[in-house]
């Protein structure tokens, strides 16, 4: 065993996604442990948001860590409200997200779930980026995780919210980056500094 990677994140569901498509894949010879860090929301593209949120959390948690940032982008809005879709489902909610695209013909669009890892916080944080393409659709199923319910996968008649938890995350732009992280780790030379230092850690995953 090569020792703990926390996963910084303040929100359940994407930790019990995570533990999900990782318990289903190859095992890793890492223990995953939560790590319930104060991130911020931080602003400008995807990319350098998920490294710095994995600065940060490296800086608070020490060792290794791995974050990840969600965007929802429309097409119509080239590519927003992306990673400020949390606001925007705060105050509309996933009828309202909708309803920003009622003008356009185009209401096509793509979840994207970029991972950062770095195996200390001196270290670079490393992305990794999947995509999930479909359509923003009026909300149907029920209303566990985010804008679940507006989006619909190509290639599926329903909505992430209407499908089996085990059909999402073997499709979705979650388990597309989670899938590509769990592939370097596994083949990758990573250098380990164990000494975390977080309060509140707790193991999800084990080898
Ligand atoms: O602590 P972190 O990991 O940042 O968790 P968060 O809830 O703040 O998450 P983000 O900053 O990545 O914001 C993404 C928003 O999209 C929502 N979201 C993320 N993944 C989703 C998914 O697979 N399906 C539906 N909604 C999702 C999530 O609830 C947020 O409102
Ligand atoms: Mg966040």
């Amino acid at each position: 065993m090569k020792g703990d990677i926390h996963f910084a994140t303040g929100n359940q569901n994407k930790l019990n996604e995570v533990v999900a498509i990782l318990e289903a894949g190859q095992p890793l010879p890492w223990t995953i442990k939560s790590a319930d860090v104060d991130l911020p929301e931080l602003q400008g593209e995807p990319e350098d948001i998920a490294k710095e949120k994995c600065r940060l959390a490296a800086q608070q948690a020490g060792g290794a860590v791995m974050v990840e940032d969600t965007s929802l982008c429309f097409n119509a809005y080239k590519g927003l409200p992306g990673p400020y879709v949390k606001w925007f489902l705060q105050k509309v909610g996933p009828e309202g997200l909708y309803r920003m695209l009622e003008g356009f013909a185009d209401k096509s669009a793509y979840a994207q779930c970029i991972f950062a890892y770095t195996p200390d916080p001196k270290t670079e944080p490393l992305l990794f980026i999947g995509r999930t393409h479909g359509l923003v659709v009026p909300p149907r199923g029920v209303t566990k995780f985010g804008w679940d319910p507006v989006f619909q996968p190509e290639g599926f008649d329903r909505t992430y919210a209407e499908m089996e938890k085990s059909v999402k995350n073997t499709i979705s732009h979650r388990y597309r980056a989670l899938d590509q992280l769990r592939q370097y780790l596994l083949k990758g030379d990573v250098q380990q500094i164990d000494h975390p230092d977080v309060s509140k850690t707790q193991e999800v995953v084990g080898p």
